[in-house]
Order: C-alpha cells, then structure tokens, then sequence
C-alpha cells in the first residue's frame, strides 16, 4: 500500500509498504506515530491522497485508475480495543448480523467454525453485558470472522484487559493463526504481544516506518526501540531434544548449543523432534569471561559480544552472537566496564529463564 494522510498541520502519514500475505504483521510504535490512522486507510474510514491499497491482489483503492471501494465493500474485519457488540442482542443474535452481510456464495469462514475457535458457544444466549471483557472480546472477533474477511484489522484487541485475561486470550490468537490461512494486520503498543504473536513487524515513528521485517530479526535490533524497553528479548528457534520429566524441563537444541528451559504448568505435552519457538529475556542474560560450572543457572553458552550500548544511565544493552543467533543481555555499565567488554570478545552467556512459546 502506499497512503498520504494529512491531519491537520501537526501530522502527515506517509507510507509505502509490502506486507506478507499472511501471518500476523503488528504495527508497532509511541502513541500519535500513525497506527490507527494508517489501519483506517486500510480500511478505507479515511481516504488517502494519494493512495494505493491492494489487498491480496485485490485493488481497494489506486487513485491512479480512479478506484475506490467503499468500507462496506471492503472484505476485512475489525476489532476493536473494546468490543463493540449490540448489548440488545444475545451473543448468537450478534453473531448473525455480521454473517447477515456476507452472500453465502462468500463465505469462507463457517459460524460453527467462529464459535468453535473461539470457545463461546457456551456464551451464546448471553446478553453482552453480562459477559466479562475477555469474553466480549472473544465474541467480536468470531463475529469478526463470521463475516469472512480477507484481512483482519486490529486495533490493540487486548489493551483494556487486565494481564490475566490478556493470558487467556493469547492462545486464541495463535489458534486463529494455526486454522484460519486469514491475514492480520495488529496494531499494539506491547512488545509482549509482538513476540508472541507476530511473524513481521511495521516499526512506526512520527506517521512514516522505520523499519519492516521479521519479527525475531527486528527485536534484537541495537538501532531500534524494540530493542529498549524492559520486555526487550530475542526470539530463538530450536527443536526438541528430550523432556526431563522428573525436572519438568524441556531440552531445546538450536543454532547455539541446547537450552534447558521449564516446562510452563499447563502446557501442552511435547514430542521430541517439535519445533518450538524460544524467547529470552535481556534481562535474563548476564556474560562471564569463564564457564562458571559453581552456578544455579542451566544454561551457559560460548558466544562473541557483537555491540554495546548505553541503556539509562546505569544499564548496558549488549548483543551476543552465539552460534550464529543474536542473544540480547543487559547487565550494568559497572559490570561492563568492570569486564572491559567489547565487540568481538568472546563470553559465556549466562542464560537464567527461557520462555517456551509454541
Ligand atoms: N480525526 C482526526 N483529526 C485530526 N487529527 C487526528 C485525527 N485522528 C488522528 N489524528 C492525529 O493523528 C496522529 C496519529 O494518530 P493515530 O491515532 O493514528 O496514532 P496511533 O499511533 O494509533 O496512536 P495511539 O497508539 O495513541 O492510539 C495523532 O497526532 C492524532 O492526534
């Protein structure tokens, strides 16, 4: 797509961007940088000028040909921060009013399906307002997909809950992915939500990109603010060695050697040979110049510090390649200055918390 949306004197956005086809692509960046504004260019709630928004092959909007589809003749999806469900309609009358718009010879995602995937079918003869914001939530995204989108749009679908319902919806998420070949564009303000659930990122500052790419490639970016908050992590992929059932661990071979990492409760059980998808933690990383064999932490890796940076005025933010992946890790300047660390040393990685997501 390539969109100019001029608001007011104060802000311009102007894009021109390739997204994948597929997957969950968030778009991420400070509140004002244009998220919102460039998700309603999608979906044609504002009107760019100049645009061009092609979806899946499919030309919503190219003022070059004169070309413009109305958001009602758009085939996506939205969902919102807070769900905006009929509160004089049950949950299954909600439901039907989406699908209503879609000619059945359109439909691509059946009603059971929705309901299925998003376990409401026990929510159904609910009112909306006797349902709790997960629940809600849950509820506007199957009647999002009841309608047979295209694309998904979302606008931070999780930002209004609190964090342990934010954990109980995650997994919808990813089951959408696994079961539904339904692109998503997601905007959010939480890198905890980008690790989990987006394959590429849209890096926005100021209504123009920064950066586009992969998720796990652009986290570990020492140039980019992805890299700086306190979530701060690098995504690893490995494939299941063995499980030590006695010590609840999962032993995880990848690029850089075998990561011992705990067995979430609750987890689904896992079979040798699967792949899984890592996260480490900066903050979970610590580097010593020897193997300390004296130490509680499991994981201990050889690796080179590729860069050092600043990070406040107490912390530094080191990147470290080990086997060929890039590790974040963020220990104090004193330690840093301390060991003298620069690029191109060779370290051991101290890896403290491993977090298994899929
Ligand atoms: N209808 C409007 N009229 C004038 N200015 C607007 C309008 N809508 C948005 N803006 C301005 O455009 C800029 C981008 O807003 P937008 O909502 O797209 O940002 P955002 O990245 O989604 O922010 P947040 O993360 O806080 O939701 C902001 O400066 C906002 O004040």
């Amino acid at each position: 797509m390539r969109a100019k949306v001029e608001r007011g004197s104060a802000f311009t956005l102007d894009v021109d961007l390739q997204l994948p086809g597929r997957g969950i692509t968030a778009l991420f960046g400070p509140s004002g940088c244009g998220k919102t504004t460039l998700l309603r260019a999608v979906a044609g709630l504002v009107r760019p000028a100049p645009g061009r928004v092609v979806v899946n092959g499919e030309v919503w909007q190219d003022d070059a040909t004169g070309v413009w589809r109305p958001t009602h003749r758009r085939p996506l999806g939205v969902v919102f921060q807070e769900a905006s469900l009929f509160d004089h309609l049950n949950v299954q009358r909600n439901l039907d009013f989406g699908r209503r718009r879609v000619p059945a010879g359109e439909r691509r995602v059946s009603l059971e399906q929705a309901i299925d995937l998003l376990g409401i079918a026990p929510l159904l003869p609910r009112n909306p307002g006797s349902l709790s914001g997960g629940e809600r939530q849950r509820v506007a995204i199957a009647r999002a997909l009841a309608t047979s989108p295209r694309l998904l749009l979302m606008d931070e679908p999780l930002a209004a809950l609190d964090s342990a319902r934010k954990a109980e919806l995650l997994p919808y998420f990813e089951r959408l992915q696994r079961e539904l070949d339904m692109p998503v564009l997601y905007v959010t303000h939480s890198l905890d939500e980008v690790a989990r659930l987006a394959s590429e990122v849209v890096l926005m500052q100021a209504g123009r990109t920064v950066a586009q790419g992969p998720t796990a490639q652009l986290m570990t970016r020492m140039d980019l603010s992805l890299s700086q908050g306190d979530s701060a992590s690098a995504l690893i992929e490995g494939t299941l060695e063995s499980v030590d059932a006695a010590y609840g661990l999962l032993q995880v071979r990848f690029a850089g050697g075998v990561l011992q990492c705990v067995q979430a409760a609750g987890a689904p059980p896992r079979t040798p040979g699967q792949r899984l998808r890592l996260r480490v933690q900066a903050r979970d990383v610590s580097v010593a110049m020897k193997a300390a064999t004296d130490t509680s932490i499991l994981n201990v890796l050889p690796g080179t510090v590729q860069a050092i940076a600043q990070d406040g005025p107490a912390q530094s933010l080191l990147s470290l390649d080990v086997g060929g992946c890039t590790l974040l890790a963020r220990i104090t300047r004193k330690s840093a200055d301390a060991l003298r660390l620069a690029a191109g040393q060779a370290v051991f990685a101290q890896i403290k918390g491993v977090a298994v997501l899929d």
